[in-house]
Formats: C-alpha cells, sequence, structure tokens
C-alpha cells in the first residue's frame, strides 16, 4: 500500500543526505583551514614577539592591529560558516535555505507525479522548509532524522485535518445512528457498508441496510447478497422508489426492533447530477442523518480528491471512507483528500473480504510513509 510515495519520499531523505554530506565536507575543510591558519599566525606572532623581546621593544599597537585582521578574517568567511562548522564538528545539524532547494524541488515533483493535490504538496514543501531550517532541530543526531522527523509533522498536518474518533461519535449519538454513504459508481460503496456492519457488529453495534439505490437496475439484487452473507436485514423499495422512504422506513425498522444503526446507500452519482444530488437533499430533510460518509476510490487518485471536494461542497459530508487502497501505489488522494475538504478519512477499503476495512489512523499511515 502507498509503495511509490513511501519510495519517493525516501528520495528526498536521501537528497538532504547527499547535500548535507557535500556542505559538511566542504566546512569542515574550511574549518581545518582555519585552524591551520591561525597555528600559522600564532607561530608568527609568537617568533615576532620572541624578536621583538630580543629587540628589547614591544609593540602592543602592532598586536591589536593583528587581532583586528584576524577578527575581520573570521567575519569575512562569515558567522554562519563558523557556526555550521561547528555544528558539523560536534554533531548538530544546520540546515540552510540552498541545501535544500534542489531536494525541495524533486520532494515537490515527487508528490504531484504521486496525485497529491496542488495545494496540499504546497502545505507540504512549507511546512518541511520551516523544519528544517535554522537550529530549530538541534536536538536531532543525524540529517536522516532530521528530514524524517520534518516529513512526519508536514504529512500529519495535512492527513490528521478533522479527525474525530468514529466510534465515540457514534456512541454519543442517540440511537438509532443513520449513517447514509454518498459517491460515484463503481467505487466500492456497497461493499464498504457491508464491510462497516461487520466492522460495527465486531464492537457489539447491531445494524440494518437500507437500499437508498432505487435507480440501477440490480442495486437491490447486489446489496441483498451482502444482507444474506452477513445475516443482516435489508430494508428495500421497488426500483425508481424514492430514495428517502426506504432509508426513512430502515429508521423506523431500527426504531421498532432496538437496531443501533441504520446503513443507507445511495445510487452512484456525480455531484453535477441535479436530480439524484436533490435526492440527498431530500435524505437529509426527511431522515436528518447523523452522518453523511462520501465513498471513493484511492485508486482515482486526483479524480477522487476533485469528486471529494464537489460533493463536499454540493451536499456536505462528514467524513471518507477511502477503498481500494491495498491496489494504491501513489498514496495522493489518502494525503490530500482531508485537506481539501476540511472533513476526516474514516476508514481504508484494504481488500475484498468483509474484514478488510481499517479505522484510518493519521499517525500509523505517516509512520508506513516515512518509517525505515
Ligand atoms: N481491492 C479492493 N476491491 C474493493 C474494495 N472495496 C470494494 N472493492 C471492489 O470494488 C468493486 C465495486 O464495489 P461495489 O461495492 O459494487 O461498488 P459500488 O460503489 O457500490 O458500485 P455501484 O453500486 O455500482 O455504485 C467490487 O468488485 C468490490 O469487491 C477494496 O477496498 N479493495
Amino acid at each position: 500500500m502507498f509503495d511509490g510515495l513511501k519510495d519517493k519520499l525516501n528520495g528526498f531523505r536521501e537528497d538532504v543526505e547527499d547535500s548535507a554530506e557535500v556542505e559538511g565536507e566542504v566546512e569542515a575543510d574550511i574549518e581545518a583551514g582555519v585552524e591551520a591558519d591561525v597555528e600559522t599566525e600564532a607561530e608568527v606572532e609568537a617568533e615576532e614577539s620572541a624578536d621583538s623581546t630580543e629587540a628589547g621593544r614591544a609593540d602592543p599597537e602592532a598586536s591589536d592591529a593583528e587581532s583586528e585582521a584576524s577578527d575581520a578574517d573570521e567575519d569575512s568567511d562569515g558567522p554562519g560558516t563558523f557556526a555550521r562548522a561547528k555544528a558539523f564538528a560536534t554533531g548538530r545539524i544546520i540546515i540552510e535555505e540552498e541545501d535544500l532547494e534542489e531536494p525541495l524541488w524533486e520532494l515537490e515533483m515527487a508528490l504531484l507525479e504521486s496525485d497529491v493535490e496542488m495545494s496540499v504538496a504546497e502545505r507540504i514543501l512549507e511546512n518541511v522548509r520551516e523544519n528544517m531550517l535554522g537550529e530549530t532541530r538541534k536536538q536531532v543526531e543525524t540529517t536522516g532524522e532530521l528530514v524524517e522527523s520534518a516529513l512526519q509533522d508536514a504529512l500529519l498536518d495535512v492527513i490528521s485535518v478533522g479527525q474525530f474518533d468514529f466510534q465515540r461519535r457514534i456512541e454519543g449519538a442517540e440511537p438509532p445512528v443513520v449513517i447514509v454513504f454518498t459517491g460515484v459508481n463503481g467505487v466500492g460503496k456497497t461493499t464498504s457498508i457491508a464491510k462497516l456492519s461487520e466492522w460495527l457488529a465486531d464492537r457489539g453495534y447491531s445494524s440494518v441496510l437500507a437500499n437508498g439505490d432505487t435507480y440501477r437496475a440490480g442495486a437491490n439484487e447486489q446489496i441483498s447478497e451482502h444482507a444474506d452473507r452477513l445475516g443482516r436485514k435489508l430494508i428495500s423499495h421497488e426500483q425508481g422508489g424514492d430514495p428517502a422512504a426506504v432509508i426513512y422506513d430502515g429508521v423506523e425498522y431500527a426504531k421498532a426492533n432496538d437496531v443501533d444503526i441504520v446503513l443507507g446507500d445511495t445510487a452512484g452519482r456525480l455531484h453535477t447530477s441535479d436530480d439524484l444530488m436533490s435526492q440527498l437533499e431530500k435524505i437529509d430533510r426527511v431522515v436528518d442523518p447523523d452522518l453523511t460518509l462520501f465513498v471513493d476510490e484511492a485508486v482515482a487518485g486526483q479524480d477522487a480528491v476533485q469528486r471529494a471536494k464537489q460533493f463536499n461542497e454540493a451536499a456536505e459530508i462528514d467524513g471518507t471512507i477511502l477503498t481500494k487502497a491495498d491496489a494504491d501505489s501513489s498514496g495522493g488522494a489518502a494525503i490530500s483528500i482531508a485537506y481539501v475538504t476540511g472533513k476526516p478519512i474514516l476508514f481504508l477499503g484494504t481488500g475484498q473480504e468483509y474484514d478488510d476495512l481499517e479505522r484510518f489512523d493519521p499517525e500509523e499511515l505517516v509512520d508506513r510513509l516515512v518509517g525505515e
């Protein structure tokens, strides 16, 4: 999962290490050179002073002038250079803007190639730059660690936007908790509903499925297969019926039978299909769902990111389920969706089995991407 992106992020670490190493060598040379100069000056001074003593005269002005000259020498090399040479000598790391220029450019290209959305890539770069420059990170021991820690912070900042504890949210809502699923066709919506029903059952919550996809022929059969396999009650109407009415019936069923959660499927739609989007508004009015989850596939990359944004604008979502993460190497959608929508990714679909649903954990993802 997300291996392509992981490799690219590792590439950034190597780029910075290479550029810092070259700088380090150059500066170690400078330092060695400076020490040699100082020794030579000291020797010369000692000789001169011996000469002057021998000659029976001391010239304090001359020696002041000399020491000023040697200060001026230090200044001309620049205090930055000295500080950095010393920092390298003592194992501390100070990275400067020019060390990062090339690696950051490479990182930007790598993020964009990985389908990370532009504004998200910019935010990551800005954070990495801020986290790495100057002396703020002198407690880390190697350049590799510095890069790792800067990348981790930068990624976490965008990935963890809006996160909340899904189970606690369910626990805190008045039962039956109604969750409606939206998204385009074929991205794994119905499968995700079945998986979530199983995830909830594992944690002691009962659920009923309601098929609000009254639009597509075969939708009832598809979801009823899942319901049968899982032993769940399915509420459905004839094709062409009113989706809001189906989900309403699901809520009534849950109330009458003490079922904790109603999982309402909806027809796959584009955010531009006005009639289908107005159905979502009607569902909102009639059943007032506790959560609306947007489902899309990780493998769709930028398309998934744009759809999440458009859906959220047309019919506000509370979070995303990102399916087919098992088949996605780029990781761009996983990194971008929360930042772009302001709503968290709540689950990752990681395969075709019912237990292939993982609670999305931003820190775990960042470790996966940036860890060794
Ligand atoms: N590899 C993998 N396949 C998945 C995952 N989730 C769903 N699928 C597969 O994706 C295909 C489409 O899933 P559906 O659940 O039918 O998609 P849908 O969005 O409900 O489709 P419509 O009902 O046509 O809108 C199926 O073959 C699923 O098995 C996942 O996390 N990983």
